[in-house]
Formats: structure tokens, sequence, C-alpha cells
């Protein structure tokens, strides 16, 4: 009853789609079981003349009217049933879909580093899939089978009740088999579940890391585990599969030892002149049309059980809260932390961390490696939330602040670039979705990107493909870096943009830069020190600490981990491979 009742739940409209779906199946089944009445009511007719009785003709043509009515009310109940059933079940999926995308864009990062790519894709994809089959498939059926079957073994109850014990006495036991085995179904569905979505990370893997498998001559090991996996749900599936099936079919034999003591008591009865005829052929034809539905409700009731497991990831992914705040942006774009610290699981990555970042001027962030830059500039865009302190912007301290709100402040250019399947034009223009062609073209031009996509064979219309990955670490960057021009936020994040570049892509770079940073507040993390000696103000970040801070002279001068991390670039340039 909770697992339908978590499925309604999961979309409204779906919801009132199915009810009257549901309606229709009901509908269908009993028309169908009034049909064997009207069959029947006919045969006895037509054999009156054995009793040396006349057939009433008046009572024919009344139940070939009925069996013509029940025709029509049978072909619309069928046609509503698949159109709202159908409709319903595509409804949910898309329903469930779109609210876990828009949920999942507001979780806080946390929610990314506890779960795999792999789960969220199962979650959208498999999970609302087979939400999508038992709205489809197994709801409706087991509902309507089940009003059905009541609404029989009643009008027999009051028919002849001896014949209606006898058609139902098999039925509790067949439940109870099933009732008891709901235990180990649920465990077995659970394995099985979780085995997929293993097999589905170890297949992620595998293929996002062939580059690596292949140059380290890995594909032996990686293939014996994602091997593992898939054999394992092998036989997890095998597993569930037969137990399942040797449940249902134990359950199903002992209902249809129900036919065998229905004709027993039948004849019984018969032949001892307490039931007529008409009535024993009756409760014969009954029972094997409405075993036909208690079947379907015997094999449906596991597969719900298996349901469960994905309704519940899913109920369980849409109850994780997303970021909120109500206030509204801030005018001024100065940024302060206040005692900020931070970690991501246990460890503290920021710790007590207090500074000021002038607006309008270009801050460098520097420090030796896992010194915690790229965290701060993540905290200070609100991708994840301080444990404790404040981070405010223009004074107001940016919890407050709706993230999604908050980022059309930002304009930030990562270290690894995202480029989607889709011409250059409209890479580019994910820094503004409205901006036209010509603002797109000019905020390549600024970038320097224009002179290589013109030699692009369809120049801006070029498509990139997969991650364009025809491009090169510089290009990409720029077109990173053009996305951010056209956004024009007043405050940039640059994460490393110059590192890893040989010397011609690294002045087109800084050329970019120079055009995107004009007049914003800037953070810029910084591995190449000669590359900030004439920013406005340099902080030094040591184990998510404020180690110094000052201009390139006045650290020069303090003789302190600047200095030592900068004369240690320096001498690395004179460094050669023997
Ligand atoms: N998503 C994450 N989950 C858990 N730990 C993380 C995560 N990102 C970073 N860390 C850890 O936090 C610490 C600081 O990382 P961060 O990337 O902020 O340092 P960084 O100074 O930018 O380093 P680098 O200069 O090498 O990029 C490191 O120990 C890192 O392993």
């Amino acid at each position: 009853m909770k697992t339908l009742k978590d499925l309604f739940q999961l979309s409204d409209k779906a919801s009132k789609n199915l009810e009257k779906g549901i309606l229709a199946v009901t509908l269908t089944n009993i028309v169908s079981l009034l049909s064997v009445v009207v069959v029947v009511n006919i045969f006895s007719e037509i054999l009156r003349p054995l009793d040396n009785e006349e057939i009433s003709w008046n009572k024919m043509w009344l139940m070939l009217l009925v069996g013509i009515l029940l025709a029509i009310v049978n072909y619309f109940a069928a046609r509503n049933d698949y159109r709202k059933t159908y409709v319903s079940c595509y409804t949910a999926a898309e329903d469930s879909r779109l609210r876990i995308a828009e949920t999942v864009r507001k979780f806080p990062m946390s929610v990314f580093n506890s779960k795999s790519l792999a789960e969220f894709t199962t979650n959208i994809m498999g999970d609302c899939a087979s939400i999508e089959h038992s709205l489809s498939h197994i709801v409706p059926p087991l509902i309507a089978d089940t009003i059905s079957a009541t609404i029989v073994c009643i009008c027999l109850i009051f028919f002849d009740w001896r014949m209606a014990v006898s058609i139902f006495c098999t039925l509790p036991i067949s439940f109870l088999i099933i009732l008891a085995n709901k235990k180990l179904q649920k465990k077995l569905s659970q394995r099985q579940l979780t085995d997929k979505l293993k097999a589905s990370e170890k297949i992620q893997e595998y293929l996002e890391g062939i580059k690596l498998i292949k140059s380290y001559n890995l594909a032996g090991n990686k293939s014996v585990e994602l091997e593992k996996a898939l054999r394992s749900l092998k036989d997890s599936s095998i597993n569930l599969e037969m137990k399942t099936g040797v449940v249902i079919s134990v359950a199903q034999f002992v209902l249809q030892a129900g036919i065998g003591i229905t004709v027993f008591v039948g004849t019984n009865l018969f032949t001892g002149g307490s039931i007529a005829l008409l009535p024993m052929l009756l409760s014969l034809v009954v029972v094997c049309r409405v075993y036909g539905p208690i079947l379907s409700i015997l094999t449906l009731l596991p597969m719900l059980e298996h349901t469960l497991v994905s309704t519940r990831r899913i109920k369980e992914l849409l109850a994780i809260k997303p970021m909120t705040g109500e206030e509204t942006l801030p005018d001024a774009y100065d940024i302060s932390l206040e005692n900020v610290t931070f970690a991501y699981e246990k460890t503290k990555v920021i710790n007590n961390l207090s500074l000021e970042i002038p607006e309008g001027k270009v801050t460098a962030l520097v420090g030796p490696s896992g010194s915690g830059k790229s965290t701060l500039t993540k905290l200070i865009a609100r991708f994840w939330d301080v444990d404790a302190g404040r981070i405010c912007i223009g004074g107001k301290d940016i919890k407050n602040i709706d993230p999604e709100n908050l980022m059309s402040l930002f304009s930030i250019v990562f270290q690894d670039v995202t480029l989607f399947n889709d011409t250059v034009l409209n890479n580019i223009r994910i820094g503004n979705v409205n901006a036209s062609d010509e603002e797109v073209m000019r905020a390549a031009k600024l970038a320097q990107c224009d002179e290589f996509i013109q030699k692009m064979p369809e120049g801006y219309n070029t498509v990139l493909g997969e991650n364009g990955n025809t491009l090169s670490g510089g290009e990409r960057q720029r077109i990173s870096i053009a996305r951010a021009i056209l956004k024009d936020a007043p405050i940039i994040l640059l994460d490393e943009a110059t590192a890893a570049l040989d010397p011609e892509n690294e002045i087109h770079i800084q050329a970019a830069i120079s055009s995107l940073v004009e007049g914003k507040t800037v953070i810029v993390i910084a591995h190449k020190l000669s590359t900030i000696v004439d920013v406005d103000n340099i902080l030094v970040l040591d184990k998510g600490e404020l180690a110094e801070s000052g201009t390139h002279t006045q650290l020069l001068l303090r003789n302190g981990l600047y200095a030592r991390l900068y004369n240690l670039q320096e001498d690395s340039k004179k460094w050669k491979i023997a």
C-alpha cells in the first residue's frame, strides 16, 4: 500500500490519469465477466428443448442486446484504459525526470561528492523507467484485478456461498506464500539494483579512463573489474528471477488447486440435487475466468516490490535539501571572509580564515599545492556552504542569497573546460543565452578565438563534437574566456588559466584575460608566479590559513613563503631535461 502511495505521490497529473485508467481496466474486467453470464444464459436457453421446454426468444434477444452493449462498453473502456494508463506513466516519468534535473541543479556540491555520476544517471533513466513500467504494466492491472476479483467473490457469495467458498478457499494460502516471501524479494531486488548501479559505474569508469587504460596497458586489470561487476549483476538477476519465479509458481499452483476443488464440490452438489445445472456450470466458467486476474495479481505483487526500491531511491534524491536564500543581490562587489572554516569531509581545508578582497582590483591567490586556493574560490561562489564563519559580498552574507542568483555575479574560468556537442557559436553563448550572434563573435574576438574559429570547416557554425575533443588545451581555455567575457559579470574567478600552455598560446590567453578583467573584481589562482607580479594584492595561503599578503615587492622583501615559492620557480626555469 505504501509503495502505491509513494508512486502516486510522484506526480499529481499522472495519478489523476492513472485513476481513470484503473477505472477503465476494472470496467473491462467486469464486462468480460458479465459476458460469461450472457453466454451461459444463452446456452441454458438453447438446452431448454432437452428438458422439453420452449426457448424464450425474448430472453435470447435481451441477452443478444446486453452482449452488444457489453461489447461497446468494453471497446470504450479498453481504449480509455490504454490511453489514460500510458499518458499517466509517461507523464509520471517525465515529471520525475524533470524534477530530478531541476533539483539536482540546486544541490550543494557535497551531494556530488558522495554520489557518483552513474548513480544520478541510474536515478534519472533507470529508476524513472522502472516507475514508468510499473505505472503502465503493474499498478493498473493489479488494482483493477483486485477490485474485479473482490466484486466477483461478493456476487458469488450471494449466488451460491458453497461454490464461492470452493472457488476462493485456496486464495488466502496463495497470498500468504507471496507475503511470507516479501522480505526475501526485497533483499533480492535491492541486491540486483545495487549490482546494476555498480556495473554502470564500472562501465562509465572504463569508458572515461580508456585513454589512461590504453597508455598504461591496464586493459586486462580494468576489464577484469568490469567483468566482475557484470558477472555479479548477471548472478543477482538470475537469483532474483529464479527465486521469485519459484515463489510465484508455488502460489499459482496452490491457487489452481481451487479449480479441482470447485469441480469436485460442484459435481457432488449437483448429483446430490442441491444445485441446479445452470448455477453449477456458471460457477465452473467463473472459476476459470476469475483465476486469470488472481494469477496476474500473484505475479504482479513481487514485481511491485521491485519497483519500491526505485521509488525509494527517487524519493530520497528529491528529499535532499537544495541551497536556498531570499536576499537580493548586493550592489557592491568587495568580498570579505570572516573566520571561515570548511572541511570536505572531516579534514579541515580552510581554517578560521579572514581576509578582504577589494572591489575593482586584481587579487591573486597563491600557495603550495593543496593549500586550499580552489576551495576558497568555490566557497566564494557558494558551490559549498562554509561550516563556520561567513563570506560577504558587498556586505551581504552569501548564505542568504539564492545560489542561482548569486551565480550571476560571477564569470568563472575553470582549469578544465567543458564543451558541448554543439556549434562553436552556441558553446560560447552559454555565457549569455540571450546574446546575439554579433555579440558572441565580438566576445570571441576579444578572447582571441576568432582566428582559430575562422579556420574551422564551418567557422562559428562548426559542431565541436563530444566535449570538443578536436580543440587544443589553449583553444578550449580561450573559448571559456569568451564565455566569461560574454557573461560580463562583475566578479571574475580565474583558475590557473595559463598553466601548462606553450608560449604562443600563453600570449593569446594573457591578451584574452586582459579584455576579460578590465574594471572587474578579479580573483586569480596562479601557479606561475611570474604572471602575477603586477597584480594589486597577493594572498598567500598555507594549509588553509592566510600566511602572508601584500604586493609582489612587499612579499619578496618579507622573504617568507611567497619569496621561497617565487625563487623556487625562478630557479626551475633553468632546469633542462638532460
Ligand atoms: N571535492 C573534494 N572532496 C574532498 N576533498 C577535496 C575536494 N577538492 C579538494 N579536496 C582536498 O582539499 C584540499 C585543498 O584542495 P584545493 O584544490 O583547494 O587546493 P589548491 O590549493 O587549489 O591545490 P592545487 O594548487 O594543487 O590545485 C586538498 O587536500 C584536496 O585533496
